[in-house]
């Protein structure tokens, strides 16, 4: 993925808080499951121009404030906010379409279709193609001008041919951000995008997500801290469903309630 890591800003330091415009935002969020609160009295504030990071141990409430956030979960109490519109009680279609959504799963690229395939595919989503796409080949050839800027954006233009299947893992990730960035997102979620990647497939992958960050905004749970020191503006630290702590790294790596949590344990 070197050629990928050239062509992308790899600026080192970490860009300046954006400060951007609150996009999504819930107050309050809670979510019991029979007689278990796993998620409690949870406030995020993510903003437009920022990568924030959830983290926290195993069992914190991460996936859930995640599927909470995407709809996948009804909350019992709170409210959720996306672009200044209450979507507490959307659905999750809709909350998609409205621009917050959840990175793929690999399963979810076609294996033996090509690179520039899978992402002429991803973006007949909001374009509302869907029903043409069997029909006419040339609506799917328009597509290309787009779905190869999205290659370039992520730096998979080299592969637009290979097949999918073909893929190191890294790249497939990668081809999996690039499906995401065909819905065109105003809020992206990402689930840990580089788990069980080496250490060339992090930095590539931390590269784009910057990268995307810069006119969008990303919430990701991440377990490598050295990832969220480099990448993230904004850290909110979750321990047993409800907020530990949250600031920029600096502040909440040193606060000793994280360090006794968290840091202090084999993570750090
Ligand atoms: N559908 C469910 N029914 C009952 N309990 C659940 C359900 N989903 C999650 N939980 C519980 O809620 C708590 C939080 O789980 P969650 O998966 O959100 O944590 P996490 O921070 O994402 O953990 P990990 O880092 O291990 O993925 C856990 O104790 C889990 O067992």
């Amino acid at each position: 993925m070197a050629g990928a890591a050239q062509r992308i800003d790899r600026a080192g330091a970490l860009p300046a808080a954006g400060g951007g415009e609150i996009v999504l935002a819930c107050r309050g969020l809670r979510r019991d499951f029979g007689g278990f609160t796993a998620v409690k009295d949870v406030d995020l504030d993510v903003r437009h121009g920022e990568v924030h990071a959830l983290i926290g141990p195993n069992g914190a409430g991460k996936t859930t404030v995640f599927n909470l956030l995407t709809k996948f979960l009804q909350p019992t109490a709170g409210t959720i906010t996306l672009m200044g519109a209450d979507i507490t009680r959307t659905s999750p279609s809709r909350v998609a379409r409205m621009g917050l959504v959840r990175s793929f799963q690999i399963s979810a690229t076609f294996p033996h279709m090509s690179v520039l395939e899978n992402v002429r595919v991803a973006l007949q989503r909001p374009a509302g193609l869907a029903t043409q796409f069997w029909r006419s080949l040339s609506a799917l050839e328009q597509l290309d001008g787009r779905a190869m800027e999205l290659l370039r954006e992520v730096g998979l233009d080299d592969a637009r041919d290979l097949q999918a299947a073909d893929l190191s893992y890294g790249r497939k990730r990668v081809l999996e951000l690039a499906t995401t960035l065909a819905l065109d997102p105003k809020v992206l979620l990402l689930d840990e995008p580089m788990a069980g990647m080496g250490h060339e497939d992090v930095g590539t992958v931390a590269a784009i997500i910057r990268s995307v960050a810069r006119t969008r905004a990303v919430l990701m749970v991440e377990h490598n801290l050295k990832v969220v020191a480099d990448l993230c503006h904004r850290v909110t630290v979750l321990q047993r469903g409800e907020i530990l702590a949250a600031g920029d790294y600096a502040a909440v790596s040193t606060d000793e309630r994280v360090r006794t949590a968290y840091m202090g344990t084999d993570h750090g």
